[in-house]
């Protein structure tokens, strides 16, 4: 099948950006060692070819003046076709907004939602968009604050007292502390029905740089997918824009759980597809390179190095 794959990929004409560039597991040491010669020369080419996936596609609701304001960055916002849409209220214009876009995972097109970190004035459409997605997990990959500088609103409770986001309660049952990351459990209740929603918090990832080690970020990756396994609702990831950090943490997912039962990987495959559903997904030459032993469950070895 991967023969096939190449020699069809061989035969597309000069300069056609292909979606798919499959790389079999066992040359993948080979082909990152020729890719990151020259400080990174071909990642930064093949990188540099999916600058434009994805932009001719419209973010109307996104700049309307009703829903500028909801944006945290102004140039990070969702294509209309992906977007998650709010159920209306009233006749409220706007009311279905969030920046937010159903993103393709491992196990199905839909498996995500990745969303800015909140701002405080859009803390009640996230919990919004947490309830009528049906989700029961959320994945946060970055601090509220780091260097001074606001990432993400204080969303959540931090004690035990209940705190309610418009009609929507939300009351922590359980927190577990490890060294890079934590585990949270939350009572979520709205009109008499209540859920468990999860929320996993990686807190050693800075913003525009690399966890340390890198290979804390595959123990994260592994741990959320041992508890969430192939749950198939809705995943909600983010981290402060919503683009680098989160596109990093879902390609990495995809990857580990591809490589667990095929012979190729296609990491510029998934990048290409997450940017046709969202803007700059995967924001460097971040080349997400896990040693094959090391997603086999192996030794725990370096890997290559994630995130440039
Ligand atoms: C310029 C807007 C912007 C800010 C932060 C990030 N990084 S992040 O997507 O990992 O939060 C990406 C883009």
């Amino acid at each position: 099948k991967l023969a096939r794959m190449q020699d069809e990929l061989a035969a597309l004409p000069e300069g056609y950006i292909t979606p798919n560039r499959p790389v079999h597991v066992k040359d993948f040491s080979e082909h990152y060692r020729i890719m990151s010669a020259d400080s990174d020369f071909r990642f930064s080419e093949e990188f540099e070819e999916l600058k434009h996936v994805g932009r001719d596609q419209a973010c109307s609701f996104a700049n309307l003046p009703c829903n500028r304001p909801k944006n945290r960055f102004t140039n990070i916002l969702p294509y209309d076709h992906s977007r998650f849409k709010l159920q209306p209220v009233d006749d409220d214009d706007g009311s279905d907004y969030i920046n937010a876009n159903y993103m393709p995972g491992h196990n199905s097109p839909r498996e995500f939602i990745v969303t800015q970190g909140p701002l405080h004035s859009t803390r009640e459409e996230f919990w919004r968009m947490c309830w009528e997605s049906n989700s029961r997990a959320i994945v946060m990959l970055t601090r509220c604050f780091e260097k001074g500088r606001e990432k993400c609103d204080q969303y959540w409770p931090v004690d035990r007292v209940a705190m309610f986001y418009g009609d929507i309660k939300v009351q922590l049952i359980i927190d577990t502390h490890y060294h890079d990351w934590s585990i949270s459990e939350f009572m979520v209740s709205r009109n008499c029905e209540s859920r468990i929603m999860r929320h996993f918090h990686f807190t050693t990832w800075p913003d525009f740089g690399v966890p340390e080690p890198p290979q804390s970020l595959v123990r994260f990756v592994r741990a959320f997918r041992d508890v969430i396994g192939t749950d198939m609702r809705p995943i909600i990831v983010h981290c402060s824009a919503g683009v680098g950090r989160s596109g990093t943490f879902i390609a990495l997912d995809r990857i580990l759980q591809h490589i667990h039962k095929s012979d190729y990987v296609d990491i510029f495959g998934i990048v290409f597809a997450m940017r046709k559903e969202r803007v700059f997904m995967v924001q460097t030459e971040t080349a997400v390179c896990v040693h094959p032993s090391v997603s086999a469950g192996g030794a725990g070895g370096q890997g290559a190095p994630a995130g440039r």
